[in-house]
């Protein structure tokens, strides 16, 4: 049965592109990682030495949100303990501010960690203080008197919400409210860059989305660098600005979280960011698919590409080919359309073929969905 192409055509119409820019890059940075590695002695049983990080380059820019993501072993978490001076390279160079880290005696290295912050995955708070005693401990141990520590202490309960908490401990809390406390305790020495190390990987969704939204606030209220570590997409996709994929202990790939995810250049970020972006129907829904539909099923990405459904309708109605969408949808990301459709095409005969190659070489990136 044949439909007619001009339903195909208003219905992407109404889905027109406008795309917009992504937040620049080249400010001042933040962190700089200078080639660095790290290994690790190997344990005598295995033997050789293990790479945690291999030759590792990147910036980070003051007041961005800079996410890092890869599989578990990836070298996140070494990472991590770079930039708070907590490990040393075994070769590179690693600068915090206007610090070289790697050239500074543990006790200066320690004066710059009091300008970092940091947020862990079990929320490591005290289960003997009070909340207000855990957000108050990093300034006593910093020598801040009591009524300054109190007035801080109040300050940072109201901003995460949990000033009427103050008096409880952390088992009478809530995940997401420890991680409320984390962020709190992590901010007390007023850090100019924190760390979230799998913050939210021990919450639920919707609580996931309140921490995140509190470090959001942190970012863009206090003007505090985040760099946050997770192996959630989700987490990435919804407040950092840039980020880095590990991939065995290698920087893979980095750039805007759009262009990353829209876009990766190499296999190893394809496959870390394709299963975020949905970019293909499900294999069941695709077996179904094929099992109600007689038509040729494509799959088209959806990008930030002006004009570019317009003329897909066009090339459709050119080549009288009827393109039903029967799977798909178009987000957003970095407030920019990523998606994909997966549409039946049927038509005459060689019709379909024309179409496709026609599409092909206009630079559109689709798959055949037959077996
Ligand atoms: N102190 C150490 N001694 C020996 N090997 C280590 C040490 N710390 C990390 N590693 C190894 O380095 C590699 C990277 O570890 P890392 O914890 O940085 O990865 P990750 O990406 O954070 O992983 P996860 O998400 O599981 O925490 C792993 O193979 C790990 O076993």
């Amino acid at each position: 049965m044949a439909r007619d192409p001009a339903w195909c055509r208003a219905a992407v119409a109404m889905m027109a592109i406008t795309g917009s820019g992504s937040a620049p890059h080249g400010s001042q940075a933040h962190v700089r990682l200078e080639h660095v590695t790290k290994r690790f002695p190997g344990n005598g049983r295995r033997g050789a030495p293990l790479t945690a990080l291999d030759d590792v380059s990147l910036e980070i820019d003051r007041g961005e949100v800079f996410g890092v993501i890869g599989y578990s072993g990836a070298g996140k978490s070494t990472l991590v303990r770079m930039i708070n001076g907590l490990e040393t390279p075994t070769r590179g160079r690693v600068h915090v501010g206007p610090h070289e880290l790697t050239a500074l005696a543990e006790r200066a290295r320690r004066g710059v960690r009091r300008d970092i912050g940091m947020v862990f995955q079990q929320f490591n708070l005290f289960r003997s203080r009070t909340v207000a005693g855990n957000v108050a401990y990093p300034l006593k141990v910093a020598g801040v008197a009591r009524p300054e520590r109190d007035r801080r202490v109040a300050r940072l309960l109201d901003f995460v919400g949990l000033l009427d908490r103050a008096h409880d401990h952390p088992e009478q809390l809530s995940g997401g409210q420890k991680q409320r406390v984390g962020i709190a305790r992590a901010l007390a020495t007023e850090p100019s860059l924190l760390l979230a190390d799998e913050a939210t990987s021990a919450l639920d969704p919707t609580t996931t989305g309140e921490v995140l939204a509190l470090l959001r606030r942190v970012n863009r209220e206090l003007g505090v660098t985040i760099v946050i570590i997770t192996h959630e997409l989700e987490v990435i996709r919804s407040i950092a600005d840039r980020v880095a994929v590990l991939d065995g202990g290698r920087l893979v790939e980095s750039g805007s979280v759009y262009e990353v995810f829209a876009h990766p250049r190499t296999e190893a970020a394809a496959r870390f960011v394709g299963t975020a972006l949905r970019d293909r129907p499900p294999p069941e829904t695709l077996a179904r698919l094929r099992r109600t539909h007689r038509g040729r099923l494509i799959t088209v990405r959806v990008r930030d590409r002006a004009g570019f459904q317009t003329a897909l309708a066009a090339t459709f109605l050119r080549h009288q080919v009827t393109a039903e969408i029967v799977f798909g949808g178009i987000g957003e990301l970095q407030d920019r359309p990523v998606g994909s459709l997966t549409f039946e095409l049927t038509g005459p005969p060689g019709a379909v073929d024309a179409a496709l190659a026609a599409l092909r070489d206009d630079g559109a990136d689709l798959v055949e969905e037959d077996d």
